[in-house]
């Protein structure tokens, strides 16, 4: 060992007396390049090798960077002496980091490699695409040369693990959205994000408890179905379509979906969205264990001089949004089914996409034929088992705690009101310092709205939910967000 320091030193020596002779000899702009050979001949002789993670690759975030971050604030509160705390807007979680050019000393298999913080500031911006960070910051990885195939291959792959494991477990989870349309941070994100807080879980939703039990079956088969889908060489994916009335829970839904499996939800904005290149590049920057969202996906749609300008026949490259000049500025029906369904779909894994709407008869077949909408789920107005858990959750009410002629006229009425849980929860909501009115008030109020129904004609009566579906997939084409050309329209393509 003595013997190591002593050549080291020497080393060390011989390159300082070089240094001064260079400085003595060389003209200045000869100097810095006889400065990097000298120092490739020490590093040559060093039994250290140096690898440097920046932030930012090129013009991509550097993802390693974000893990070595994460997994470094695991384990550098109790190891440092110096360290940078931050705290995002509305988080619950104080983050631990290096300082500036700050070390840090890990142990993996046996082998201890050293960690270092490097901020610099970067030099003027004469030009660039988009702003880029004020500061160039990255971490240097200094491992011993024989360690290097340990390091490289089990360690960072490591790294990646842990931090996503960290992620989940101590991080809030986030709400993305593209309200910016598709202009890029500075960090090369074209998605905002916000700490994702809303508090509804399968257990306050109040639904069809079989249906509910069927679909957490479904999201926990796929979120433990990693082999299944390799095996079955299928892109871990899946696509639910939400619809129904408005106030029955489509929204809750997703909120109880991203709580049960500890999913980032990107709530996509499609009318943001100016074509189909942005799209896809909003897809590449979504990341794997999310849920991706699409509410509204028939209001989506723009139908403004559509007969006129888009003379397609075929429906999966009609426009779906946006204004249209020539092709460059629009989202098409294929560019959104490419976007869930093609190869750029399966850039990332583990991802669930979700529609809703409240009119399921105008979307087009395309997008909800299965593969591309694996489970269409009906939210429909409170049925009696979905009265009990609104009464438990608002009321902390079983059934035993209510009079059995209550119960009974509750159980009467309650179909034939067709209330949304919404209105329900707002009747109780109301009352819920008096539960006894909230109990008599709910039964009123089902029973006027009960009435009015058989009056009017309840727009239901002919229809079960799962019929209403049916018919929209059978005769598409009514009142379809992607009509049919009009026969003029077709007659002036045949003429062509
Ligand atoms: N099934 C449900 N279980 C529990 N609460 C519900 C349910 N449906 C609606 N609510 C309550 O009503 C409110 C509105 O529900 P939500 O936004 O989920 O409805 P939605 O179906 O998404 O409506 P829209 O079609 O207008 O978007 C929620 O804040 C929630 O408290
Ligand atoms: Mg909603």
């Amino acid at each position: 060992m003595k013997e190591y320091w002593n050549s080291l030193a020497s080393l060390l020596g011989v390159l300082a007396f070089f240094q001064s002779i260079l400085q003595l000899v060389f003209p200045p702009e000869l100097r810095l390049l006889s400065l990097k050979f000298l120092s490739r001949i020490f590093h040559l002789f060093s039994s250290y090798c140096y690898f440097d993670i920046t932030e930012i690759d090129g013009v991509n975030t550097n993802e390693l960077y974000n893990a070595v971050q994460i997994y470094l604030s695991s384990f550098v509160s109790l190891k440092g002496s110096r360290l940078s705390l931050t705290r995002a807007l509305n988080s619950s979680a104080t983050t631990f980091g290096l300082s500036n050019n700050d070390c840090i000393v890990d142990t993996f298999g046996g082998v201890t490699v050293s960690w270092k913080h490097v901020v610099i500031q970067r030099q003027s911006q004469t030009f660039a695409w988009r702003p880029l960070p004020e500061e160039k910051r990255g971490f240097t990885l200094k491992i011993k040369k024989k360690d290097k195939s340990l390091i490289l291959h089990s360690y960072l792959d490591y790294i990646m693990e842990k931090s996503n494991e960290i992620r989940r477990k101590n991080e809030d989870r986030l709400l993305y959205t593209n309200s910016r349309g598709g202009s890029l941070d500075s960090r090369g994100h074209p998605w905002e994000s916000v700490p994702f807080k809303h508090p509804s879980t399968f257990d306050t939703l109040a639904m069809n408890p079989d249906k509910k039990q069927e679909i957490m079956d479904d999201l926990k088969d796929f979120a433990d179905g990693q082999s299944f889908y390799h095996k079955t060489g299928r892109a871990w994916k899946r696509g639910y379509l939400l619809y129904g009335p408005p106030g029955t829970g489509k929204s809750s839904m997703i909120a109880a979906m991203a709580n049960y499996l500890n999913y980032d939800i990107f709530d996509l904005e499609l009318t943001e969205v100016h074509n189909n290149s942005e799209l896809r590049k909003l897809l590449m920057k979504t990341s794997s264990k999310s849920i991706i969202v699409i509410e509204d996906i028939d209001c989506s749609v723009n139908l403004t001089n559509r007969k006129k300008k888009n003379k397609s026949n075929d429906p999966e490259t009609r426009c779906v949004s946006g204004v249209e000049d020539g092709g460059n500025s629009t989202i098409t029906l294929s560019g959104l089914l490419n976007f869930t369904d093609g190869l750029w779909s399966c850039c990332g894994s583990e991802r669930i996409f979700v529609f809703t709407t409240n009119h399921v008869e105008k979307l087009d077949p395309a997008l909800l034929r299965s593969g591309r909408m694996d489970m269409h789920i009906y939210m429909s107005y409170c049925s009696y088992p979905a009265l009990k858990i609104l009464l438990k959750n608002y009321l902390g009410y079983d059934e035993t705690d209510l009079d059995s002629d209550v119960l009974n006229q509750l159980t009467d009425v309650v179909d034939k009101a067709e209330m949304t849980p919404a209105d329900i929860s707002e009747v109780l909501i109301k009352n819920r310092s008096c539960k006894h009115k909230a109990v008599t008030e709910l039964l009123d109020t089902m029973k006027i709205r009960a009435e009015g129904n058989m009056k009017c004609g309840s727009p239901r009566e002919n229809s079960s939910d799962e019929e209403q579906e049916k018919r929209a997939l059978e005769c598409p084409k009514e009142g379809s967000g992607f009509e049919q050309p009009c026969k003029e329209e077709e007659n002036e393509e045949m003429m062509k």
